[in-house]
């Protein structure tokens, strides 16, 4: 029993140490292309191109029926590029945005300037809104697209530097931009959001806009102010939408989500005193806040992603993509926790 106990520790010691073996020279192998513009350009003969039209990404089904993102190499995305009118050197416009499990370098490019239908028949996929796309793909690639879209629209917004109103020149990775006339360098950048689950011990407070979907309730949510910190913004946040006073706060997890224009998302769980849970909402942010009990949660938590063609539920929670859905499933896991050790289940 020691012996497999201990052989079972070394296998994963070693299969520990091969993977953050490997993850350390795929960072560093990045960060070269990241800088250097000779080695990107080379890194564009052997890419994986993720493609954009007009900022929705390039989907594919499978035979199996799944949706996936569409990934092309370098030859087929040049042999469809020419096909559609396009000198093949346009691939040399696009942004690193990662590399694969198998380190090959990945890409995304914007090709909103070409005819959409002929692009989708020749790359055997479609376009599609990545608010949508969110539903379709499967849980890994999500992440993946909304970086795709993030960088492009980056770039496309931020054509001309804000102190001399001089065009701005990208590197070759699209890891920054820099104005040649001020020496102002660039970076993308997203906007800090805190978002916040609030507890009563019992209860969770979730919260709707008008412009959420019907039905869909999240926790609260605000940008950061200049200058202030996580535990000052979700104090803030919390008092002007809701009224309330928050303590004992848990960071949880963060999240890169590319609406409105790239957000920085991060996550907390926070508690109400139990006497003091008047809610007083600012009717110019949300529409509703309410509490919810446990076995209204848990029963939103069991409900499928909700299917935009199907006529939504009273009641419903933010899909698994993302992260006010962890913040609901982590608080329904510590309650269904505190219940059976109260023999309460
Ligand atoms: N991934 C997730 O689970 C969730 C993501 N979110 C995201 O968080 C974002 C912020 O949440 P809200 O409650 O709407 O924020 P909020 O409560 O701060 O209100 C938004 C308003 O803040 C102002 N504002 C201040 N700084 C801003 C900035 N840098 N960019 C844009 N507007 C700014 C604008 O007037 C805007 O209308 C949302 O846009 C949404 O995309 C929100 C909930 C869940
Ligand atoms: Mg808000």
């Amino acid at each position: 029993m020691l012996q497999s106990f201990k052989l079972f520790f070394n296998c994963n010691l070693v299969l520990s140490r091969s993977y953050s073996g490997y993850y350390v020279s795929r960072v560093r192998y990045l960060k070269r292309l990241k800088e250097d513009d000779e080695a990107c350009r080379e890194a564009l003969k052997s890419g994986n191109f993720l493609l954009y039209h007009k900022l929705s990404p390039l989907l594919r089904k499978t035979s199996n029926g799944i949706y996936t993102l569409a990934s092309l190499k370098t030859s087929d995305l040049e042999h469809i590029l020419e096909k559609v009118g396009k000198d093949k050197h346009f691939v040399n416009e696009s942004f690193l945005l990662g590399c694969t499990d198998k380190g090959e370098p990945q890409f995304s490019l914007e090709v909103g300037d070409l005819d959409r239908s002929a692009l989708e028949q020749e790359c055997r996929g479609m376009f599609v809104d990545l608010r949508k796309a969110f539903f379709m793909l499967p849980g890994p690639e999500s992440p993946l697209a909304a970086k795709g879209q993030a960088l492009l629209r980056w770039h496309q917004t931020n054509c001309f530097c804000s102190a001399t109103g001089q065009p701005t020149i990208r590197n070759q990775s699209g890891s920054f931009r820099v104005c040649n006339s001020s020496g102002i360098t660039y970076y993308p950048k997203m906007a800090p959001v805190v978002i916040v689950l609030v507890s009563d011990g019992s209860r969770c407070l979730l919260a709707r806009q008008t412009m959420f979907p019907l039905g869909m309730y999240s926790a609260l949510s605000g940008f950061c102010d200049m200058g202030e910190s996580v535990e000052e913004t979700l104090h803030r946040e919390v008092a002007e939408e809701v009224g309330l006073e928050v303590e004992n706060i848990q960071y949880s997890g963060s999240q890169h989500w590319p609406f409105p224009q790239s957000s920085f998302m991060l996550a907390c769980h926070a508690t109400v005193n139990p006497d003091k849970t008047q809610v007083n909402i600012d009717k110019a942010e949300l529409e509703d806040a309410r509490w919810f009990t446990y076995e209204e949660i848990t029963e939103a938590l069991r409900k499928p992603p909700l299917d935009p063609r199907r006529e939504p539920p009273v009641f419903w929670v933010p899909p698994p993509y993302a992260i006010a859905n962890q913040l609901i499933q982590e608080w329904a896991n510590q309650q269904q926790l505190s219940r059976k050790l109260h023999g309460l289940e």
